[in-house]
């Protein structure tokens, strides 16, 4: 099926619905009344999806992506309403390439009202840069792995830390919002397993230093369930539960059981990308975030308000997808082209 007849037939859903989609639309209608009624009965009305598909979806691609597609593709989630949109980072372009663009990138997007366009600033400088180019939200991006904190960011956790403090100070004195994330929250390519402790150490200091709201990343895709539960109730004694959000990528297809796992815990916060894209440079061997499309159809499956237009966002999924000559991550998107 091609994918504008797909986004036609996508659009039906919840409409006049041919009989291909009946089936699906029971299994979501039997997972709403298992939420309400059975063991997933804690679920958030309301989740907050955070997407990172312009920035950690592409900062690891190797042949740069035009400035105008990266643009194109952030109009294109807006119109799709989601609320969070991470928009570029500022880093060293030596170190990042792919972001060399971000002043045209946070130039050239259009800014909806409603929707929040953050930017990762690992330092005082690219604060500075990212305030310069317009941007009103930051996110700084630390880790609970010594060695990755030194490939990532070139400094160890202690080091980034202290460069942390001088960004979260700057920002409250501009009246910015700042998220931190931590990395490896659930095991380290270089390091292996990471204590929960190291995680909510590092977690506790950026929430004190003012952040707003602290990501948890599963870096390599290699947490289950069990992992993020553990990890979950250990850094939730420190920071708490409203002001955590998870970031999983789906190197080992754990990432939607993993998502659920945290929400039934209180977590209504998710990062994803769109398409599945992403991986961090310094994180060899990892694939993409979890698509964005798959945790949507998860959500509402649930009955889960997220604001997100899941056949606008297909479009996304699939003009970025063509963009870069790839087939889409997403399983959600893979099986509507199927039908
Ligand atoms: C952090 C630095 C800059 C330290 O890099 P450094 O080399 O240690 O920094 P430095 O202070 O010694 O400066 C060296 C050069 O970098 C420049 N510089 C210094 N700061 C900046 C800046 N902000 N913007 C632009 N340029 C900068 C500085 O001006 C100088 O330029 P030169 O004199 O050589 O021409 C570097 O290591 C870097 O850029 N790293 C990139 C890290 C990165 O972007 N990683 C991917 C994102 S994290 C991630 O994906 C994980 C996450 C968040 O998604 C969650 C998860 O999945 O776990």
């Amino acid at each position: 099926m091609s994918w504008a007849k797909m986004a036609t037939t996508v659009r039906l859903y919840g409409r006049g619905l041919p009989s291909w989609v009946r089936p699906i639309r029971r299994f979501s209608a039997a997972a709403s009344r298992a939420a309400t009624v059975g063991f997933l009965k804690h679920l958030p009305e309301t989740i907050k999806i955070v997407e990172v598909g312009p920035r950690d979806g592409l900062q690891n691609e190797k042949t740069v992506v035009p400035t105008d597609v990266k643009i194109r593709l952030i109009n294109m989630l807006s119109e799709a309403g989601l609320p969070v949109i991470e928009t570029t980072s500022f880093v060293s372009p030596k170190w990042v390439p792919q972001m060399a663009d971000q002043d045209e990138v946070m130039r050239g997007i259009e800014k909806y009202p409603n929707i929040k366009y953050p930017v990762l600033t690992p330092n005082l400088k690219g604060f500075q840069a990212a305030v310069n180019a317009g941007a009103k939200e930051v996110a700084i991006f630390g880790a609970a792995s010594e060695l990755f904190s030194k490939k990532n960011i070139n400094c160890s956790v202690e080091e980034s830390l202290q460069r942390f403090e001088e960004v979260t100070q700057a920002a409250q004195e501009s009246g910015i919002p700042v998220r931190g994330y931590v990395s490896c929250v659930l095991g380290c390519p270089y390091e292996g397993n990471v204590h929960p402790e190291k995680v909510a150490q590092v977690a506790k200091k950026l929430y004190s230093m003012g952040c707003y709201e602290i990501s948890l990343g599963d870096t390599i895709g290699v947490g289950t369930p069990g992992s993020m539960q553990e990890m979950l109730r250990v850094v939730s004694m420190d920071v708490p539960v409203k002001a955590l959000a998870v970031h999983c990528h789906d190197t080992y297809g754990q990432a939607l059981a993993n998502i659920l796992t945290a929400i039934q815990m209180g977590i209504s916060v998710v990062d994803s990308s769109v398409a599945g894209l992403g991986g961090c440079p310094y994180a060899q061997g990892a694939s993409g975030n979890v698509a964005t499309e798959d945790v949507i159809y998860m959500l509402h499956g649930l009955g889960i308000h997220t604001g997100v237009d899941l056949p606008k966002l297909m479009d996304a999924g699939a003009f970025i997808c063509r963009a870069l000559n790839r087939k889409t991550n997403s399983k959600v998107s893979q099986a509507f082209c199927r039908l």
